[in-house]
């Protein structure tokens, strides 16, 4: 009877005993889980605000510090924005201008000068030199009292996207050198005005000196050299800058030229918004340039980038605008299907000139490969600044080959044959494609 109480006792121990154990591995395996979550949900709902700029496993993410701010550089990881060190929230909240109740005033974390106003008033003549005027303001030109000739750009002052702008291109530049990108030498941000200050680009943009009559026509050997900047300075932001960059406003109006016709690309994080088929969309880019991709997926990624430089290089070709019929001519042109396109047809009537006829079709076929409907079959920018290298390669020896006895000659032809073949591969460029897709 003894032994049975005490088996009992031992049954009933030993099932509270379990019971409890059971009852703590609930509790701690909740716990584990509220905790997991309560870290994770503010990274998902900052993925989820920036879903729609992700592309590629790369590219552009938004800082969505609040949805008033949107700010579009390339990704830094989601988790290190999530929780930014000091210095970075420090900056931000800097940037913010008022987030910190306008106490402090703001702070250079780009290591860019800082300009005083009455300086910039004092150099640009109280802001009568004017250059032009752009969607976000007008530009003057500037002698410092260095006599350093500048570009200052005066951001609208009521524009809340001019402001989010600001930022986005004084964060971007402050970390984007090279020399095919039109550099950031200052700013300022005083008496309620946001400037930013550029080195001067003498020549202006490409599309006034394609479009404007006044100008001189561009010869071929400018127009490829112009290409080949272009594509340098793509380049570097989508696979040089870490993390990389998309520009999302490539144009002619965009491309500047300094006093030896060197073209720099322009307005990072100036992209507009833009009212599209009538219908807000929330689209940003301009019109004649945009992917098409893009459009129907409002996903914007490198590939996008390529299109609008796809057709910047047709633009280079046939100085036809593209907010003036361009795309139909290259539809036109390109109606007998691949192989059988005839560029001709829509070639700038400057450049009829013996001896480039083969260094233009091979443009004009790297530009067709980079506005095709699908982004899959684009060429990478890397794989375009390639093809217009060994175009430049291709003129210089024949230039070569002009000036050689007659004894070389015929080396020399035989290596601009190989050339030619190396070429043709090129420009075909379909295997790299999908294995980077
Ligand atoms: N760094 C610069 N050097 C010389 N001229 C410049 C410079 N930056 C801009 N400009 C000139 O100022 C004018 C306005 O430029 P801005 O970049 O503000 O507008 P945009 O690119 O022409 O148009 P949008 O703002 O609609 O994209 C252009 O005519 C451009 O040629």
């Amino acid at each position: 009877m003894e032994d049975r109480a005490k088996d009992v006792i031992i049954g009933v121990t030993a099932g509270v005993a379990a019971a409890v154990v059971a009852a703590a591995c609930v509790l701690l395996a909740i716990w584990l889980y509220r905790r997991r979550a309560s870290v994770a949900a503010p990274t998902r709902s900052l993925e989820s605000s920036t879903a729609t700029l992700r592309a590629n496993g790369a590219v552009a993410a938004s800082l969505d510090f609040d949805s008033s701010v949107s700010v579009s550089v390339a990704s830094e990881s989601v988790a290190d924005w999530d929780h930014p060190p000091p210095a970075k929230r420090a900056a931000f909240w800097a940037w913010r201008g008022g987030a910190n109740n306008g106490r402090d005033p703001p702070v250079s974390v780009s290591g860019i000068p800082k300009y005083h106003y009455k300086d910039l008033q004092k150099a640009t003549t109280n802001f009568t030199t004017i250059l032009g005027q752009g969607s976000f303001g007008p530009v003057y030109k500037a002698v410092m009292a260095t006599g350093e000739v500048v570009a200052v750009k005066v951001l609208a002052s009521d524009s809340r996207q001019g402001e989010r702008e600001f930022q986005t291109e004084v964060a971007l530049l402050s970390r984007l050198h090279h020399r095919n990108l039109v550099n950031l030498v200052g700013y300022c941000v005083e008496k309620g005005q946001r400037i930013l200050i550029y080195e001067y680009m003498s020549n202006g943009s490409l599309a006034s000196l394609l479009y404007d009559n006044n100008k001189r026509s561009l010869s071929w050997q400018e127009r490829l050299q112009i290409a080949h900047d272009v594509s340098h300075g793509i380049e570097y932001l989508h696979e040089g800058a870490v993390p990389p960059v998309i520009h999302r406003d490539l144009k002619s109006a965009n491309i500047l030229l300094d006093h030896s016709m060197r073209a720099k690309v322009a307005d990072f994080g100036l992209s507009k918004e833009e009212v599209f088929d009538g219908r807000k969309s929330g689209l940003k880019g301009t019109y004649g340039y945009m992917d098409p991709d893009y459009m129907s997926t409002n996903k914007f990624t490198k590939k996008s980038d390529v299109y609008s430089f796809g057709i910047i290089l047709f633009e280079l070709i046939t100085a036809i605008n593209p907010q003036q019929g361009l795309m139909e001519y290259i539809d036109l042109a390109a109606i007998g299907g691949e192989g059988k396109v005839d560029w001709d047809e829509i070639l700038d009537k400057n450049l009829i000139v013996g001896g480039i006829a083969e260094e233009i079709r091979i443009l004009a076929d790297i530009a067709y490969r980079c506005i095709n409907k699908s982004p899959r079959k684009r060429p990478w920018i890397s794989e375009v600044t390639q093809a217009i290298s060994r175009i430049r390669q291709l003129q210089l020896m024949k230039h070569d080959t002009l000036n050689l006895p007659r004894s070389e000659t015929r080396t020399v032809l035989r290596r601009i044959e190989y050339q030619h073949v190396e070429l043709t591969d090129l420009t075909s460029m379909k295997e790299l494609t999908p294995i980077r897709a």
